[in-house]
């Protein structure tokens, strides 16, 4: 059997599903580095066949999961963000060969992890029930919060540690079982490297089960499984909303909780700090070259700075080292697959058709896309209203405040946004303005801390992530009243 080193980890190229073993699809995953397609590993994917086995593994194993206390849960939380910061240097090199991540994203997402991970250490004791009183004599009202059950989680490839353990790490401390599909495109830093790390730090088996297989093929039917009471999926809007018509409208009806698309909004106002704006704006776009659904996909920039603005923004872009993540200083690394590199091609040529202008425009070797910039981007353009997922932006030009929060607000998305200004007042007041879940004041659009809730409006999803957010969301209420005293039935 193959396995990748990660350092004494050492995991198995084999579905996780209570012990490793091979898969029983007929499709065998071919895993790649997106820079130059050296072969990482091959993993036989799971079939529907192994989805049920997973699925009734952990229902098996769920029950005496949450009967341990509390104490004993967090400190396999806690074992498991040691074991991730143990083996940060190798998981460094995991995310950069399997994801095209730069070092500093790579350390990003461990740190996040890491926070994610040692949050969900503190919820066992976070959990509470309610005894609320009765109109009626001689009873009691009590809730009871619980575990949901069985969680299935659905990953995508971008950050495909954090986005798998922002699901996975909250469900098991909660008292959950999980079954996880990482995306094919990662499927060891999205999946495998997490059952290893739960292993290790002592989960029981069969509690985590990771069945690394194409969405295409076993995805309806992980979905519309009766076992999980709950799908939490990151990815797509489309997808996700596909998923949520089979939880909702299948033959087993679950609760769904959607991290979908963005299209953030960068604004900058006439009084901004440039020397803050331009910067944040370089690192809110470049970032993982933009394969970030919090990435700043719209720059809108107030008509009195707007020629300064591009101006300098062009200057820091055209800084930005592009090419193999090899390299330590580099920042925009492979796009993950050729399906992508293609979306990101025909959004370059459709700018330039509809008549932006192109101020920055690197070269595309391989997988490897320099960073574009566009000035003169009108909201009837696609760059405007499409999500880019790529290290592309346009910048948008507002007539005033007014006109800014109105472009700020003109996407069926609403994730995560920023705007800049020197009156801190000002910015809270548009930010209240923005139809998203998250805005940043004078900061990047980037952002995600583990006490913190997080998630988005409109068609970038439902529900919420971190914190008290994730113990409502991965729990649930069951009310039992208590009738101590007999009572007289009116017939
Ligand atoms: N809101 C957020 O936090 C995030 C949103 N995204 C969004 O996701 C997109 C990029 O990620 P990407 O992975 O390509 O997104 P996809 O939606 O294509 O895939 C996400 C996950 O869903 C799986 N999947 C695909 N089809 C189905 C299906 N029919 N049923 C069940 N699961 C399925 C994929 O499996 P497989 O890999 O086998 O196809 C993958 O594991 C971007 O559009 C971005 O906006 C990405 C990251 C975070
Ligand atoms: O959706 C994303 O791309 C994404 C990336 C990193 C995070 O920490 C996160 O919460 C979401």
């Amino acid at each position: 059997m193959s396995e990748s080193t990660v350092q004494s980890l050492s995991v198995p190229h084999q579905i996780f599903v209570g012990r490793w073993q091979d898969g029983t699809s007929e499709r065998t995953l071919v895993d790649r580095n997106p820079f130059d397609d050296t072969e990482l590993a091959r993993i036989r994917q799971a079939s529907a066949q192994d989805v049920d086995l997973a699925f009734e593994t952990a229902q098996a194993a769920q029950t005496a999961w949450a009967a341990l206390p509390p104490a004993e849960r967090s400190a396999v939380l806690n074992r498991a963000a040691d074991i991730i910061e143990a083996h940060r240097g190798e998981i460094v090199e995991l995310l950069k060969t399997e994801s095209g991540s730069s070092e500093l994203k790579a350390n990003v997402e461990i740190d996040i992890t890491i926070g994610a991970t040692r949050e969900a250490a503190t919820f066992p004791t976070r959990v509470h029930g309610r005894i609320a009183p009765s109109n009626s004599p001689g009873k009691e009202n009590r809730v009871y919060r619980e575990p949901v059950g069985v969680v299935g989680v659905i990953s995508p490839w971008n950050f495909p540690l954090t986005l798998s353990q922002r699901s996975v790490a909250p469900a098991l401390a909660l008292g959950n079982a999980v079954v996880l599909k990482p995306a094919s495109d990662t499927p060891i830093s999205g999946g495998l490297l997490l059952a290893r790390v739960f292993e290790e730090a002592g989960l029981p088996a069969g509690v985590l089960n990771v069945v690394p297989g194409s969405g295409s093929e076993i995805g309806d039917h992980f979905v519309e499984h009766p076992i999980p009471s709950l799908i939490s999926f990151t990815g797509s809007t489309p997808v996700g909303q596909r998923l949520g018509e089979i939880a909702i409208g299948g033959k087993h009806m679950k609760r769904v909780s959607l991290e979908l698309g963005g299209n953030a909004p960068f604004v900058v106002l006439a009084d901004a700090d440039l020397d803050q704006a331009v910067p944040a704006a370089v690192m809110a776009k470049f970032l993982h070259q933009g394969q970030i659904c919090m990435a700043a996909n719209r720059i809108i920039v107030a008509a009195e700075i707007y020629d300064e603005f591009v101006r300098r923004f062009t200057e820091h872009v055209k800084t930005v080292r592009f090419g193999s993540t090899d390299l330590g200083e580099t920042i925009v690394g492979p796009i993950i697959n050729d399906e992508q590199v293609r979306s990101l091609t025909e959004k370059i040529d459709q700018a330039l058709a509809e008549g932006a202008r192109h101020v920055v425009a690197g070269p595309i070797e391989g997988r490897v896309v320099a960073p574009q910039v566009f000035a003169d981007v009108t909201s009837e353009m696609e760059l405007f209203r499409e999500e880019i997922f790529g290290p592309i932006v346009g910048i948008v030009r507002a007539a005033d405040e007014a006109e800014a929060l109105a472009l700020a607000n003109d996407t069926v998305f609403g994730l995560s946004s920023s705007v800049f200004t020197r009156d801190i007042e000002r910015g809270v007041r548009f930010a209240r303005g923005i139809k998203a879940g998250m805005t940043h004041i004078n900061d990047i659009t980037v952002s995600d801390e583990a006490h913190v809730m997080f998630g988005g409006e409109k068609n970038s999803g439902l529900g919420r992530f971190n914190g008290d957010w994730a113990i409502e969301e991965f729990t649930t209420d069951h009310w039992i009243s208590v009738r101590s005293q007999p009572q007289a039935f009116p017939f």
